[in-house]
């Protein structure tokens, strides 16, 4: 991997009232924890080498750590989500403003469309698009046309079951894509590529590096099989942002071909 830079935004104090869509409500989500799990979180990037340049904090926007719903990086180019949360949409200007300070082209998905960052998986030049929950079919074609001209292909994919594409699955390293099968909407959108995993934190990985993957501590299982396949694993708790739907995708954006 090249330059290994990275977004993230501090948690907000008002967390607890983050958006819960497909689990239940927990009643003890604790800002304090939260806050010291970001930085366990941020940590483990910066031990795996990458910087983290950190966008404003937003006190006022209880979901505004998981800024990876706030846009989609590829290439040079950041294309700035418009969020089917409408609460979130809030979200978005700092976000814009640190992607920029990065020296990233910037395009926007713009009304009708609804797209959000967690919906949006890749890997090489394919872009998988989850399609029925946080985005509509307007914001794909949007995001089809902005990055088509760079080279990426954009696949709609069927999304019931879980909040993001990326709550269902997430690519390893060589392409495999990995996902807890029960809340997989068609896992024959990868064909023999699919790898079903045995806990449903377990589906969520962050590339760091060629061999190394983080992921969260509620998932040894998982872990242990990735280990068998030659990955380096490394487990952070992120207990506190599970329960609002969160995941280790979530928490960043990862800036691999940064122009700047
Ligand atoms: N990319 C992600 O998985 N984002 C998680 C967002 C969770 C937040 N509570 C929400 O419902 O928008």
């Amino acid at each position: 991997m090249d330059a290994r830079h990275a977004l993230v935004r501090r948690p907000s104090s008002r967390l607890a009232a983050g958006l819960v869509t497909h689990i239940e409500r927990s009643e003890d989500v604790d800002a304090d924890r939260a806050l010291a799990q970001w930085f366990g979180y941020v940590d483990a990037l910066h031990e795996a080498g990458w910087t983290t340049h950190e966008v404003a904090p937003a006190e006022d926007c209880p979901d505004s750590v998981f800024v990876e719903d706030t846009m989609v990086v590829y290439g040079d180019l950041a294309v700035i989500a418009r969020s089917g949360a409408d609460v979130r949409r809030a979200e978005a200007a700092a976000a814009e403003e640190a992607v920029r300070a990065q020296g990233y082209r910037v395009a926007r998905i713009e009304a009708p469309g609804t797209l959000d960052g967690g919906d949006v998986l890749k890997h090489g030049e394919t872009v998988w698009v989850g399609l029925g929950g946080r985005t509509n079919e307007d914001g794909v074609e949007q995001l089809r046309a902005h990055l088509a001209p760079l080279g990426a292909e954009v696949v709609a994919v069927p999304l019931t079951k879980v909040l993001h594409l990326k709550s269902a699955v997430t690519a390893l390293p060589d392409g495999t894509v990995i996902g807890f099968a029960p809340l997989v909407d068609d896992p024959s959108v990868w064909g023999e590529a699919f790898l079903a995993v045995p806990e449903e934190p377990g589906a969520h990985v962050v590339l760091l590096g060629d061999d190394t993957v983080l992921m969260s501590a509620a998932a040894p299982e998982t872990a242990a099989l990735l280990e068998d396949r030659g990955l380096r694993v490394v487990a952070v708790d992120v207990s506190e942002f599970e329960k609002l739907e969160g995941c280790v995708t979530c928490l960043s954006v990862r800036l691999r071909g940064r122009p700047g």
